[in-house]
């Protein structure tokens, strides 16, 4: 079964992944790994760390000749600005008045600080925040792009963008198809669809930029070309929906996921919701709608999978917020660490990220996942089962 684990704190050396479960026979495109980790880099709002950093992959494991080889794959993406964090992030050194100058005391609301130092006994918030922080991410994002790629040879295709930022919102309608999401969000920094709204949420960043605050938005993942029955209604455990939504919710600062119409569909009529059933000869079954998202029963029903995300805003306001400081339970003002005022571009890139592996991980559980080629031949039977259904 597919499966991955990540390590490495934000200002420590580097972060490293092992994806294991990835059948042997893929050609790893690495500078697709990398134009993702270049593009989770990116979008309006973020802070000066992005300047340090110039995210890279390195192949450890694994991978031979650029072939996978079914077994782990190792990973590693290096933190730059660890040069100027050496002292206080080493991981043997003892402690000294030196490597504690900047120690986190007083708790930012919304972050992990108070509860991570709490439950794990940290007095230094920092020893929080190092783990908690979403440059972890970068790492989710290269373990991603394997999985997309795997998806890629079996003719799935996914996309992540950014469909609202703050109160601004894109276009109304909002396509189905890949292709043509891609070609819209190339054209602009804020992964949009549209440009109308590029400069209004530009304005709105640097207003709350410059008002010390910070902003959330609505991430939208389309997945398309998946054939119907990955995932099963027989169990919770293995609705391929539910697992979807707990990979979403494991990204940083996600509060809410829908698939389709989501919430919308709770106030609307069953014949506005269900998405009429068509067949073809040649092509057999499809649907009329995709109000559903792609799934019924827990299942994928061959129809595009539509998959929302509500980011909250950044937890770290540089107006700072009250907070109680944990040394002497003085009431002070909020930590303030350097900090993105909204990270909604690079959490699109997560966020796809984080349903490309559940995606992949279905697919190899439903056919073969030792070696491509014979998963590839499983799939395409399937397909051919399907049509003559
Ligand atoms: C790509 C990305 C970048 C983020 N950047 C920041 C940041 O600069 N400052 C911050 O306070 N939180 C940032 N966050 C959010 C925190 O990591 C997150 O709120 C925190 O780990 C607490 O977890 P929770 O919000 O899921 O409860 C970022 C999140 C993502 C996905
Ligand atoms: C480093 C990244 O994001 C970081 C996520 C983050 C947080 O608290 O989640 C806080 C900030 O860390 P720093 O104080 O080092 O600038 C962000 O920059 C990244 O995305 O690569």
């Amino acid at each position: 079964m597919m499966n991955y684990m990540t390590a490495g704190e934000s200002h420590g050396p580097q972060l490293t992944g092992i994806l294991e479960g990835v059948p042997a026979g893929l050609h790893l495109d690495v500078d697709a790994i990398n134009a993702a980790l270049a593009a989770r880099q990116g979008g309006y709002g973020r802070g000066s760390r992005q300047k340090i950093e110039h995210d890279t992959v390195q192949i450890v494991g694994g991978v031979r000749h650029g072939i996978t080889m079914g077994g782990p794959i190792a990973l590693v993406v290096a933190n730059r600005d660890h040069a100027h964090w050496g002292e206080i992030m080493d991981p043997v050194a003892p402690e000294t008045p030196e490597n504690t100058l900047r120690p986190v005391n007083r708790p930012r609301p919304g972050h992990a600080d108070l509860v991570g130092g709490m439950k794990y006994g940290h007095r230094d918030l920092r020893n929080v925040l190092e783990r908690s922080s979403a440059r972890e991410t970068a790492m989710r994002v290269a373990i991603g792009a394997i999985c997309k790629q795997l998806l890629q040879a079996v003719g799935v295709d996914l996309v992540g963008y950014v469909e609202q930022v703050g109160s601004v919102a894109g276009p109304a309608e909002q396509p189905l198809d890949v292709q043509a999401i891609n070609k819209a969000i190339t054209s602009n920094d804020m992964r949009m669809l549209d440009d109308k709204q590029v400069d209004q949420i530009h304005e709105l960043i640097d207003d709350t930029r410059r008002a010390g605050n910070t902003l959330g938005g609505i991430i939208r993942v389309v997945a398309t070309g998946l054939p119907a029955g990955l995932g099963s209604y027989v169990s919770w455990d293995q609705k391929l929906d539910a697992k979807i939504a707990a990979a979403v919710m494991g990204v940083n600062a996600m509060k809410g996921v829908e698939i389709g119409d989501g919430f919308k569909a709770a106030t609307s009529l069953g014949s506005d919701v269900m998405d009429e059933i068509d067949w073809h000869e040649g092509e057999g079954f499809d649907r009329l709608t995709d109000h559903l998202g792609g799934f019924e029963g827990g299942m994928t029903n061959g129809m595009p999978v539509i998959v929302k995300a509500a980011m909250k805003p950044i937890p770290t306001l540089y107006k700072a917020l009250q907070s109680v400081d944990v040394t002497n339970h003085e009431v002070k003002k909020a930590n303030v660490e350097r900090s993105d005022t909204t990270a909604i571009v690079p959490a699109s890139i997560v966020v796809e990220s984080a349903v490309a592996f559940e995606l992949a991980r279905a697919l190899t559980d439903t056919f073969d996942d030792n070696k491509l080629a014979r998963l590839q031949q499983q799939v395409a039977d399937y397909r051919e089962e399907l049509r003559e259904f």
